[in-house]
């Protein structure tokens, strides 16, 4: 015992090799982890849990325990990993605990055995891949302009995926996620439902700051960022602005439907996201002067799918997208994120990820399509979308594509 506990010491001084001891224990019992580095922030948070409990769609987000919320494209299977086992890393190790579930990981951790091979994350069987086909995306791409064209819809974002042949090394791959894209959320869980995902998305969808301060955004437009470019004067095109004003109005039609009016918005204004740009508001409202104590619960379901990643109107572009985009989304498009700890939940909608199997990584990306969409542009826009990953994680790998 005194022996596993002083091997044990010093891996709790070295980040990677404590991750690599926690994982390895998590993976051997079954158990699901969720890794993860909100943005602006240099503390890493790992959960180790021991259920995939699939949550009720009636249930109520401020009264859930201290977890991790998991929400597919479809979102009525939604996983909740309650924080069983709860961490904190810096740059290099592991943080003092300062919470009563902090210390009880502590204890957990520090009486675990070696185990010296790499963690087995957990793969999923794999998923078709029609719309990685170039003219199969141009298509779908033009069958949303005439239905927009036919005046059904006014924007419908489809998506598509495209597999990468090689060998991803999962952790290294997060940390230097972190610390490219320090305005991400950056993520890493695996499940043995869900199978592994690895994402830096730059869209919040909920957040609940002490039960009390909501936000959301409107978030859309896309542009490539290169060094030196000043996201002060970056000139925006009609359709761009149009596109993310659709997503803003979809918000406060939300809003207006549960009769709140005292919201605070801010923007438009350009955000860098990795190697790109956006164009995004911020909404906020104040939960106890506006006396709804589930706001949270409540945005997040008429909320999700917005029109970032779903369309205007939602029921037709879901009708459209189910029926047209040939795979199926799974947690791309969905949200994931904390719930209630110290207090805070943050959900984001998951984008610029990847679905990592033991040989090969499935990325998936979408386009906002309007009435003025050039398809050859949309396609080019996913295949930038899809780069947000892959020019960080294969800088240096050789990279065979299919
Ligand atoms: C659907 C995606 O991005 C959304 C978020 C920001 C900008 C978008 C756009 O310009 O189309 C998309 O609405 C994706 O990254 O797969």
């Amino acid at each position: 015992m005194k022996s596993t506990e002083s091997a044990n010491t010093q891996k709790l001084n070295d980040k990677k090799a404590c991750w690599q001891l926690l994982l390895n224990h998590a993976f051997t019992n079954g158990d699901a982890v969720a890794l993860w580095r909100l943005p602006n922030q240099e503390i890493q948070q790992l959960i180790i849990s021991k259920t995939e409990k699939q949550l009720k769609e009636d249930a109520v987000l401020e009264d859930l325990s201290e977890g991790f919320m998991l929400a597919p494209f479809m979102a009525e299977h939604r996983t909740f990993l309650s924080a069983d086992y709860y961490f904190r890393f810096s740059a290099q190790t592991l943080e003092e605990p300062e919470s009563a579930t902090e210390t009880n990981a502590h204890a957990w951790l520090k009486q675990l055995k070696p185990i010296d091979t790499p963690p087995a994350f957990y793969e999923k069987g794999s998923a078709v891949k029609v719309t990685s086909i170039k003219g199969n995306y141009i298509n779908l791409v033009n069958e949303a302009i005439q239905l927009i064209k036919a005046g059904s819809a006014e924007k419908i974002v489809p998506s598509r995926t495209k597999t990468i042949e090689a060998s991803i090394n999962l952790l290294e791959a997060f940390d230097t996620l972190c610390q490219r894209y320090p305005t991400a959320m950056v993520s890493l869980i695996s499940t043995p439902n869900h199978g592994t995902w690895l994402g830096a998305t730059p869209e919040l969808l909920v957040s609940l700051e002490n039960q009390h301060i909501f936000k959301t955004v409107a978030l859309a437009g896309t542009k490539a960022w290169t060094p030196g470019t000043d996201s002060k004067n970056v000139a925006w095109t009609q359709k761009e602005i149009e596109e993310q004003a659709l997503v803003e109005r979809y918000i406060i039609s939300c809003f207006k439907k549960i009769r709140l009016r005292d919201y605070e918005e801010y923007g438009p204004k350009t955000i860098i996201a990795g190697n790109l740009m956006h164009l995004k508001s911020d909404f906020k409202v104040d939960m106890k002067e506006t006396n709804f104590a589930q706001l949270g619960t409540v945005m997040l379901n008429l909320l999700h799918p917005t029109s970032a990643v779903c369309g205007m109107p939602k029921d037709l572009s879901l009708d459209f997208l189910l029926k047209n985009e040939g795979y199926s989304r799974e947690l791309y498009s969905g949200y994931l994120g904390p719930v209630n700890i110290q207090q805070n939940t943050e959900l984001f909608v998951n984008l610029r990820c990847l679905q990592w199997k033991k040989s090969s990584a499935q990325l998936y990306a979408g386009a906002g399509v309007t009435i003025d969409s050039v398809p050859e542009r949309e396609w080019e826009e996913t295949e930038m979308k899809m780069n947000t990953l892959l020019s960080v994680i294969f800088e240096n790998y050789t990279i065979s594509t299919r």
